[in-house]
């Protein structure tokens, strides 16, 4: 007998058989990533990294559709501009697709995503989350804050001395929002103190956006990190800088520790360290991260992490659509008049705007979603996979990077009439779409688990800073210059802030002084 034939052969070559068959059975059925450009080994996509801004892929998306697959190295990309998908990502599979992707960078400066906005998915984040969401972000804390309503006082104040010159509203809001977040993080203020972390943050911000080989090949990671001289010393001063503030704020909670109230009788108002420090955990303390109670400890590199967020989160993301609305109520002299009419009819001119009155200003209300609409200030969500999934028939690996962009969206023809046009009265009309995460049309703050935890507070800064630069100020563009004329071209960056600040000349409109 031929020794193939032989039954003890058979035996053997029957598993192997069976193995390749089921091996065959299984790369059929294997579906496949969705369409998208062709890449070259082992880099994959990587020569069209620059496309990687929410144009670059609106752009991608015209030529291979709502859903397509970049592959950067190691590393797959899906991006998705369709609210149907989006949806799919933020509601219906919310739970798998709902980690947050972190670069090298972005990875050491949160003390190895000891925050919340790069906190992997999981216990810790929900926990993190938990504490900022009652803590530090609510709206009723934010109307009792002080800083908001002083800051944007002094704004004004400020702007009264320049009455009839050219004013930079750009520079103008962008130090207006630092110094809010300034001050409720860390409470007291200091010219010389808040300089230095503005260098730190600047610092911050180049090192999150610049490229690395290791972001798309990661197992490069983070000996990589450790490597990177400059990382290193950002974060040195970030420790220096952060640890003195705590350290301080430790002496004061030892002074204080019996007063609810300050040397002439003022309540003493808390700030985010404090609050933070509500749930401190020396380094040196071995019990974990949860105490008897089962509350949440944080460490310092914790309380560092989440100020950091605050920073980053609060600042340019509410500066940039103040200066927005501002540019285009300037190209659109029609609605800036509604809306200062509707200021003057609800508030009258003998007295600035109060919180009470935000309620009652619709039309500005949809100035502001109109902005948010155009100008998203996060106008690409990034998420990333936790397990294998499916999404639209293509297959979406573990660990992949999820890109919603949010900005074309907004701007699809098929769910907004002429989308390019600056029309806040679209958000007037019946069933009209609201940014709270479920009308996935119009996305600013994002929709599901890692929706923006400070869009109450946001909006409120938002919306007092520009109802205050309407009401008690008339705008004229500097110059003779047109309303045609005005630059709405785009800058590079996470935000998507204007290229060019915005310049326009205030006249004081009120009846009494501030
Ligand atoms: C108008 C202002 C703001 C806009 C448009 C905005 C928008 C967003 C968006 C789109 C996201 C990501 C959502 C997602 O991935 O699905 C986000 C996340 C986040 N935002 Fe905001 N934001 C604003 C203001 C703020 C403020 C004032 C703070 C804090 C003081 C803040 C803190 C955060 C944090 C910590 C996260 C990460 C949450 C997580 O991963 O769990 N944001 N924001």
């Amino acid at each position: 007998m031929d020794s193939l034939q032989s039954p003890t052969t058979l035996l053997y070559l029957l598993p192997l058989l069976v193995a390749f068959m089921i091996f065959l059975l299984h790369s059929r059925r294997k579906l496949p990533y969705p369409p998208g450009p062709r890449g070259y080994p082992i880099i994959g996509n990587m020569g069209i990294m620059d496309q990687l801004t929410h144009r670059g892929l609106a752009s991608l998306a015209k030529r291979y559709g709502g859903i397509f697959h970049l592959q950067m190295g190691t590393v797959h990309f899906m991006v998705v501009s369709t609210p149907e998908l989006a949806q799919e990502i933020l509601q219906e599979q919310d739970s798998a697709f709902c980690n947050r992707p972190a670069n090298v960078a972005m990875t050491y400066l949160s003390y190895n995503r000891a925050d919340m906005a790069f906190a992997n998915y999981g216990p810790v984040w929900r926990q993190l989350r938990k504490i900022c969401v009652m803590k530090l972000f609510s709206r009723k804390r934010a109307e009792s804050w002080a800083s908001v309503r002083e800051e944007v006082d002094s704004m004004i104040r400020a702007l009264m001395e320049k009455t009839a010159s050219q004013v930079n509203i750009g520079e103008l809001v962008f130090a207006l929002t630092r110094n809010i977040t300034y001050r409720a993080a860390f409470g007291s203020f200091s010219h010389e103190g808040q300089d230095e972390f503005i260098k730190i943050m600047q610092e911050f911000s180049i090192l999150f956006g610049a490229f690395d080989i290791a972001d798309f090949f990661p197992w490069l990671g983070w000996i990589h990190a450790q490597e990177n001289k400059r990382l290193v010393r950002a974060r040195q001063s970030l420790d220096r800088f952060i640890d003195t503030i705590i350290d301080e704020h430790m002496e004061k909670k030892k002074r204080d520790k019996h007063h609810s109230k300050d040397e002439n009788g003022v309540e003493i108002e808390e700030d985010m360290v404090d609050e933070l420090m509500a749930f401190y955990r020396p380094e040196d303390d071995k019990n974990g991260f949860y105490d008897s109670q089962s509350t949440i400890k944080l460490t310092r590199d914790n309380i560092k992490a989440i100020i950091m967020d605050v920073m980053f989160g609060g600042t340019e993301t509410v500066a940039s659509p103040i200066e927005w609305a501002m540019a285009e109520l300037m190209r659109n002299p029609e609605g800036l008049n509604k809306v200062q009419q509707e200021l003057t009819e609800v508030v009258g001119l003998n007295r600035v705007v109060h919180e009470s009155d935000l309620e009652n200003l619709s039309y500005l209300k949809c100035v502001v979603k109109e902005t948010l609409r155009l100008h998203p200030p996060v106008p690409l969500l990034r998420h990333e996979t936790l397990k294998d999934s499916v999404l639209s028939g293509y297959r979406i690996p573990a660990k992949s990077r999820i890109l919603i962009n949010a900005w074309l969206i907004g701007r699809d023809p098929y769910l907004w009439h002429e989308p390019e046009m600056f029309d806040p009265s679209r958000f007037l009309k019946d069933g009209a779409p609201d940014f709270k995460g479920s009308n996935f049309e119009f996305l600013p703050f994002g929709s599901g688990r890692r929706s923006c935890p400070g869009m109450q507070l946001g909006l409120y800064a938002v919306e007092m800073s520009l109802a205050h630069l309407l009401h008690c100020f008339k705008w004229e563009l500097p110059n003779g210059m047109k309303a045609s004329e005005v630059d709405m071209s785009e800058a590079f960056g996470l935000t998507a802030p204007r290229a060019e600040r915005l310049v326009a000349v205030p006249t004081y409109r009120l009846n009494c002084p501030l």
